[in-house]
């Protein structure tokens, strides 16, 4: 690769993701390529409507660094000219002083809340974008089904469909890579992908995490538009779809929505299939945290959840009748992330001993990995440690999930990016039941935070 110039402008760079997410994927990706014919030629701007404060910027970059456990002054030593600027970008006149200060090809990133990045394709709109501009939008992609169409509309005014990178990092995660090649890459597991082998499958994000000071963001979101609109149903569509016809772009998000437009609810009853929680005060991963309610910025009274949990259906030959569990919960006590396929019990056998059926594992957390139960001779829990583990080789994606998804909108890759009809099609399968939500139609559990979640018995009103 003798790369191209390319100039990434970081529009909301002062905030929360970049620091933690965004540039360490950065400084992840450079660093990989650091050594491929000259590495990568990126100019970065970062931007921010507030002033920088003296020494804020380059201290960023030692923190953003770090946090891809590489020594401090590593991004700004492989970044071809870095620089933070105090503009408006949603402002027509500063936006373009940021856009004459490109050279190669612009990629603006908009880490920014939805509402935020209307503004800015606004401004785009009235300066005239480039044409070569790539646009990437950060998740939640809008806040509702008709504000993701809307900003849909505006976004494919300012670039087509093939130079807009919906972002959603879970899509670069090492173990969702890993989903395609398990499945079709051998015989040995597609072969039981379905519902006469596979009984239920579980779809998780449990953190211990609680709200770590996102009130701003959280409180009006909650975990069911955080978690599963996005990142949990774009993992549905890779363990549930069809076998793509060819694992190119079109090939594949054609395949997921495929998937996600056959996805509905046991009986047709939104607020039946799902179940919501909230976290009151406890002890998690050894840290004190107050109940959400009484954390800083929230509006106790919204009924803001911070767990929640969708069954939904499949409604395809190939998972007739196997419920698929999304859950996911922030001040969880014992924290997984996971993909579970739950496999149906075996006809028994006299003379064998029963043990329990086993399942696929798809370990999304930082271990990675699959690890298949299957039953051994001594081992009669096929959930013990003897059962058949096959481990990702680290070195095959080094890039954290951020890197992975970066990279692939600076290549042109569309096949980690959100495709414009499946980000409407996450809302619209997720707004009934958050209208089932905000219509008291489901009721609103507590969970001391360091618990592992729905309690039946704590219920209180909404
Ligand atoms: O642990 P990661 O990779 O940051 O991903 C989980 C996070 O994903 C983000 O998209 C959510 O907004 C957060 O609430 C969540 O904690």
């Amino acid at each position: 690769m003798t790369s191209k110039q390319q100039t990434l402008i970081v529009a909301g760079a002062s905030g929360d993701l970049a620091e933690r997410l965004l540039l360490p994927g950065l400084a992840s990706l450079l660093e990989r390529d650091r050594d491929r014919d000259g590495g990568r030629r990126v100019r970065l701007i970062g931007t921010s409507r507030h002033a920088w404060e003296e020494g804020a910027w380059a201290s960023l970059l030692e923190r953003a660094s770090e946090n891809a456990g590489l020594p401090k002054g590593r991004l700004h030593e492989l970044l071809e000219h870095d620089e933070a600027r105090t503009a408006d970008p949603a402002k027509p006149e500063q936006l373009r002083e940021l856009l004459d200060a490109v050279e190669g090809e612009p990629v603006l990133y908009l880490a920014l809340p939805p509402g935020a990045t209307a503004s800015i394709l606004d401004a785009l709109l009235e300066v005239g974008p480039p044409e070569d501009l790539r646009i990437v939008a950060e998740k939640p992609f809008g806040d509702s089904l008709e504000s993701a169409r809307s900003l849909n509309e505006q976004i494919l005014k300012v670039a087509p469909e093939e130079r807009v990178f919906r972002v959603d990092h879970f899509l670069g995660m090492g173990p969702a890579l890993d989903v395609l090649p398990l499945r079709f890459g051998g015989r040995a597991l597609e072969a039981i992908w379905n519902a006469e082998h596979i009984e239920r499958v579980e779809i998780v994000d449990d953190e211990s995490i609680a709200l770590e000071g996102r009130a701003d963001f959280y409180d009006k979101t909650g975990a069911l538009a955080d978690m599963h609109q996005s990142h949990l149903l774009q993992l549905l569509g890779l363990v549930a779809m069809e076998r793509p016809e060819r694992l190119d772009a079109d090939g594949l998000r054609d395949a997921v929505i495929a998937a996600l437009d056959a996805v509905g609810y046991p009986g047709d009853d939104p607020a039946a299939a799902s179940r919501r929680g909230r976290y009151t005060a406890g002890t998690s991963n050894g840290r004190d945290i107050p109940s959400y309610a009484d954390e800083d910025g929230v509006d106790a009274s919204r009924g803001t959840e911070t767990l929640a949990e969708l069954e939904v259906e499949v409604r395809t030959e190939r998972w007739k009748g196997v419920p698929f569990v999304l859950r996911s919960g922030k001040g969880i006590g014992s924290p997984s992330r996971h993909i579970d396929l739950l496999l149906r019990a075996p006809e028994p056998l006299e003379g064998l001993a029963e043990v329990r059926p086993g399942r696929i594992r798809i370990n999304l957390g930082d271990e990675g990995g699959v690890r298949i139960g299957v039953a051994l001779h001594g081992a009669p829990d096929p959930f013990a440690p003897v059962a058949a583990v096959a481990a990702a080789d680290p070195a095959v994606s080094p890039l954290l999930p951020y890197g992975q998804v970066l990279v692939a909108a600076l290549d042109g890759d569309l096949r980690l990016s959100v495709r414009a009809d499946a980000a409407e099609r996450c809302w619209a399968i997720i707004e009934p039941v958050l209208e089932a939500f905000h219509s008291g139609g489901v009721p609103l559990q507590e969970y001391p935070a360091g618990s592992d979640g729905f309690d039946d018995s704590l219920v209180v009103t909404a």
